[in-house]
Order: C-alpha cells, then sequence, then structure tokens
C-alpha cells in the first residue's frame, strides 16, 4: 500500500485547498513546501500581501475620505516604510497560521522541502542538512504555482528594480517609481503608490490597459488612474535600462522612441512563469506547454493518469479563486467523489486598482464578436443614495442583457466594493436568470447593490418590452 492518498506538491491556495477536500472525505494526505512558510504566492508575496497594502495605501493617503469633502480635500500624511508594510505582515502571519491549523485539524502531513517526481507514484523530497525522504501515493497533484517573469535587461540584484515578490522586502518608499507592464499587478500596484502620492509611470506594449476587460470600463479605469496620478505610457517599449552604482543617482529607462525616464525604483511587472522547473514531469511522461505550464484535460487530470495539476503551474486564469476550485474538482475525480464535475461556467474578475473594477460574464465586444444583439443598463454611483453617502462619485455598474429576452450576459462595476457588488450578478449569471430577476428582488436600502434595479430599469426604458418570466 502506498504511504499516502494524495501527496500534493505546494501549499499555496491550489495545493490546501486540493489537500483539505480530500482529507474531509477520508484520504490520507501529505503536502510538501519548498518554503520555511506554507500558503505561496497568496499568502506570501502576492494576493493577501498586495490587498493588505492597497488598504493601507488607502488609509495613509486618507483617499476614501476625499470625495466626502470635495475632491481637493485630502487628509495625506507622510508614510513610512514601517506604515506601509505593517498590516502586510500581520495579515500574512495570520493567513499562515490558519493554513498550520487547518491542515493539522484535518490530519494533513505538512513535509517541508523541495519536490520531484521520481516516478509516476513517488515524490522525493530534499531538504538541505536532511536525508531524502520518499512519499508514494495513489495520487499525486502538483500545484506549484508560477513565479515572476524576469526579462533578462533588468537588474534585479540592485535593491531599486523589484519584480512583485521583491517589492515587499522595500526598505524605502521612493519619490518616483516606473511599472513595466500593464497587466493586473503593475495597474494594481501603480495605483497603490499613486495614492500614497508616488510619482507613478505605467510603461505598457499595449494600446491599453486590461484588454479583457469591457472597453467603456478600460478607458474609465485609465482616466480615473490619471486622475490618481499615474503618468500612461501604453503602446511603449523599454529599449534600455541604466541603473548606476550610486544609490542616489536616477535609474533611467529609454523607450523606443526615445523618450528617457528618469526614476527612483522600478517594479517589473511582465507577467508569470509557471514552476515547473526540477519537478521531473517530463521525464514521467507530463507534458508541458510551450511556456512551461502543465498541460491537462477538463478534471485537470495530465497524461499520466493519476497525476493532476491545477492552479498556476497550468496557466490562464491563474487566479487564487480559480486554482481553489481546480483543486476541488481535480481530487473529486481521482477519488471519484460524487457526479462528474467541472469548473462553473462564468468566472468573476476582481481587479483592486483604485478605483476597483470587477466583471463577469461577456462584454459588449465579445457580444459584438458573436453576433449577439445585446442592450445595455447602467447606473452611476453619483446617483445612488449610498453612493452619495459615501462619497463614490465615480463609481458605474454596467448590465449587459440579451435584446431578445433580457436574459442577463455580463456585468462590470467600476468603483467601490466592486469585486464584492459583482456577486449578484455573478449568482444571476450562474442560473441564467433575466431582468426580471433584479426588478422583482428587494434590496437593502441606501445600498450600492440597489444600483442592480437602476441600471435594469436603465435596460428596460431601452427596449421598453418588460421581460418574460
Ligand atoms: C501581486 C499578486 C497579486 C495577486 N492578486 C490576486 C487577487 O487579488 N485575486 C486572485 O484570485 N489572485 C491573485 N493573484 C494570483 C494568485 O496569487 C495565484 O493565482 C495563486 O496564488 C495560485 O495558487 P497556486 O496554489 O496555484 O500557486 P502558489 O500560490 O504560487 O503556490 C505554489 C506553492 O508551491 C510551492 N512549490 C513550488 N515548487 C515546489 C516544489 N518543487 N516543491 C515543493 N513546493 C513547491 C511554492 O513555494 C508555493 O508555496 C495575485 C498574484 C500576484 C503575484
Ligand atoms: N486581482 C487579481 O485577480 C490579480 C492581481 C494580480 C495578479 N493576478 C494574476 O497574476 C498573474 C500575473 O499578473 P501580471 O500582471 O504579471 O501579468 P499579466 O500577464 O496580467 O500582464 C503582464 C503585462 O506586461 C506586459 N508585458 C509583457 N512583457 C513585457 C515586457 N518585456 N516589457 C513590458 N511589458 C511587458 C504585457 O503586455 C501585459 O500587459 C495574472 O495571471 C493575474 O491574473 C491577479
Amino acid at each position: 500500500m502506498a504511504d499516502f492518498d494524495l501527496v500534493v506538491i505546494g501549499s499555496g491556495p491550489a495545493g490546501e485547498k486540493g489537500a483539505l477536500h480530500a482529507a474531509l472525505h477520508g484520504k490520507r494526505v501529505a503536502v510538501v513546501e519548498r518554503e520555511p512558510v506554507p500558503g505561496g504566492t497568496a499568502a506570501n508575496t502576492g494576493t493577501l500581501p498586495s490587498k493588505t497594502l492597497r488598504e493601507t495605501a488607502l488609509y495613509l493617503s486618507g483617499f476614501r475620505q476625499r470625495g466626502l469633502f470635495g475632491v481637493e480635500t485630502t487628509l495625506r500624511r507622510e508614510a513610512t516604510v514601517s506604515d506601509f508594510l505593517y498590516r502586510e505582515r500581520r495579515v500574512k502571519g495570520m493567513e499562515r497560521q490558519r493554513i498550520l491549523e487547518d491542515l493539522k485539524r484535518h490530519g494533513v502531513e505538512l513535509v517541508y522541502g523541495k519536490g520531484a517526481l521520481e516516478d509516476a507514484r513517488t515524490v522525493v523530497v530534499r531538504r538541505e542538512g536532511e536525508p531524502e525522504r520518499r512519499l508514494t501515493a495513489d495520487v499525486i497533484l502538483v500545484a506549484t504555482g508560477s513565479s515572476p517573469f524576469r526579462p533578462p535587461m533588468y537588474p534585479f540584484g540592485d535593491p531599486r528594480v523589484h519584480d512583485s515578490d521583491e517589492l515587499l522586502e522595500l526598505t524605502e518608499l521612493p519619490n518616483t517609481l516606473v511599472v513595466v507592464g500593464a497587466g493586473v499587478i503593475g495597474c494594481e500596484y501603480a495605483c497603490m503608490f499613486a495614492a500614497l502620492g508616488i510619482q507613478v509611470t505605467l510603461v505598457e506594449p499595449k494600446p491599453e490597459l486590461l484588454s479583457f476587460l469591457d472597453d467603456e470600463i478600460s478607458a474609465l479605469l485609465q482616466q480615473r488612474m490619471e486622475k490618481l496620478g499615474v503618468r500612461m505610457r501604453l503602446g511603449r517599449t523599454v529599449e534600455a535600462v541604466e541603473v548606476p552604482p550610486e544609490p542616489r543617482a536616477p535609474i533611467r529607462l529609454t523607450l523606443k522612441d526615445g523618450e528617457r525616464l528618469e526614476t527612483d525604483q522600478v517594479l517589473v511587472a511582465s507577467g508569470r512563469s509557471a514552476n515547473t522547473t526540477g519537478l521531473g514531469l517530463e521525464a514521467v511522461g507530463v507534458k508541458l506547454g510551450t511556456r512551461g505550464q502543465v498541460e491537462v484535460g477538463p478534471e485537470y487530470q495530465t497524461a499520466v493518469p493519476g497525476i493532476y495539476a491545477v492552479g498556476d503551474v497550468i496557466g490562464f486564469p491563474a487566479l487564487a479563486s480559480t486554482s481553489m476550485e481546480q483543486a476541488r474538482i481535480a481530487v473529486m475525480h481521482a477519488f471519484q467523489l460524487g457526479a462528474p464535475n467541472r469548473i462553473a461556467p462564468v468566472l468573476p474578475y476582481g481587479i483592486y486598482t483604485i478605483p476597483e473594477v470587477s466583471m463577469a460574464g461577456e462584454t459588449e465586444e465579445s457580444l459584438r464578436a458573436r453576433d449577439i444583439p445585446y442592450v445595455v443598463g447602467r447606473a452611476a454611483f453619483s446617483t445612488n443614495p449610498r453612493g452619495q453617502i459615501i462619497g463614490e462619485a465615480h463609481g458605474l455598474l454596467k448590465l449587459l442583457f440579451r435584446r431578445e429576452d433580457l436574459r442577463l450576459l455580463g456585468v462590470h462595476v467600476l468603483g467601490e466594493q466592486a469585486s464584492e457588488l459583482v456577486h449578484v450578478g455573478l449568482m444571476a449569471l450562474m442560473t441564467g436568470a433575466n431582468a426580471r430577476i433584479f426588478v422583482e428582488t428587494c434590496f437593502n436600502y441606501p445600498t450600492l447593490s440597489e444600483a442592480y434595479k437602476t441600471a435594469t430599469y436603465d435596460a428596460m426604458d431601452k427596449v421598453r418590452t418588460p421581460p418574460a418570466r
């Protein structure tokens, strides 16, 4: 008999949730983690740290209060690096503790060391100064995540040049910062630093921000970020970087069109690479894609029976939210725990820029590409009583309905609480609801959620036919 029913490599959200799900069903589970702490990118270097820093930046800058007293009013005070990082360290510490306790409570063994496959049923764990350990299992779940991609032109050894992991080791807040790459990470950090009063320039080869967003929302986000002070260099590429050895001399970046930017520090956020090197996957027959990501089937099975892979290591959409769901589905499939299960057909995206943006379902562009007639309903937070109370003057809820029967097809929110508000629409999308659900629901008042009713009436006004039951 194998030592375990399941061995998981990696203790990020995918690994942790996969392990707990199997343990809940009575399986004997071990999790292998190469770092001295559990939690992966989500707990230690990515999701939770960045969201905590955003909250800190909003608090220290008095940003939320600005709308209450007029746009020009600011309660900003000078923030130190320890102010900035204090809560990030606390939240991180609490999350690590929670994971350790959850694993222990469910009888999951946490084995520290670097895991690799010796064969399709054996994980060998190596840790400096300790003898190798071999763990055999009926099922192996690869949940090793991803790491920042580091374009070779940037000298990451210099303390002023960061990727998103190293940024959390910041020893000094810069006066000026260039962020390279306007993906989700670049946009989120650009907003945070700009809110703190740091002059931020965002350089991105693509002509627009976050091209997967609805175009109207992307353009509004760009406007709001510019208003926050982020200087946009979209459709532009960095050609050369000069980092002088004197710590106080400015770093110089030359763009392809000849513009020169001088800055105290640089954050490079130009994508991530799957953590597959040294895992021995290909040697046992697991197939890797062109960018190193593990190739999987719909229930996250690899080419080798009994080996599954979930989370960032399989690539898109590479979110903590989706990684946890993938792990649950993989474990259910591997141990045949109930009916076949697939990931939800509609996934939400929450982007913690300032303002926050969130979406689920179709965009106007995707509907036009598929020739689906639609109608748009909008509700501005400035006309919503709760929006007025909290001083949220620029928020927007945008709903996309199928014209023929007012079935909800897409939800887009920009503004305070966007990533929470989207869930009302997400549930409607999941149940295939039409406009009636919002007409007939009694919402708390005054709330931002009530904007769902306003946006629905706006759409109904445009078609002037009530939705069918
Ligand atoms: C700055 C930033 C902000 C983000 N914000 C959000 C957000 O707001 N919302 C959201 O949903 N997602 C967000 N993400 C994405 C999210 O963090 C990831 O999608 C998620 O962490 C992936 O989970 P995972 O378990 O697949 O991998 P990870 O969290 O990366 O965990 C993988 C684990 O495997 C371990 N490991 C790797 N190789 C080995 C090995 N050989 N042996 C043993 N252990 C190994 C690693 O040490 C790590 O602990 C953010 C990411 C970043 C970088
Ligand atoms: N709120 C969230 O859900 C959240 C937050 C942060 C990160 N994440 C996840 O983390 C992952 C990584 O995020 P990311 O922002 O690093 O990657 P990304 O792929 O989202 O964006 C990278 C950006 O960098 C640009 N780029 C690529 N190469 C470049 C180069 N050499 N020079 C300049 N720009 C370059 C790309 O055009 C792109 O816009 C994503 O999968 C994202 O979903 C999610």
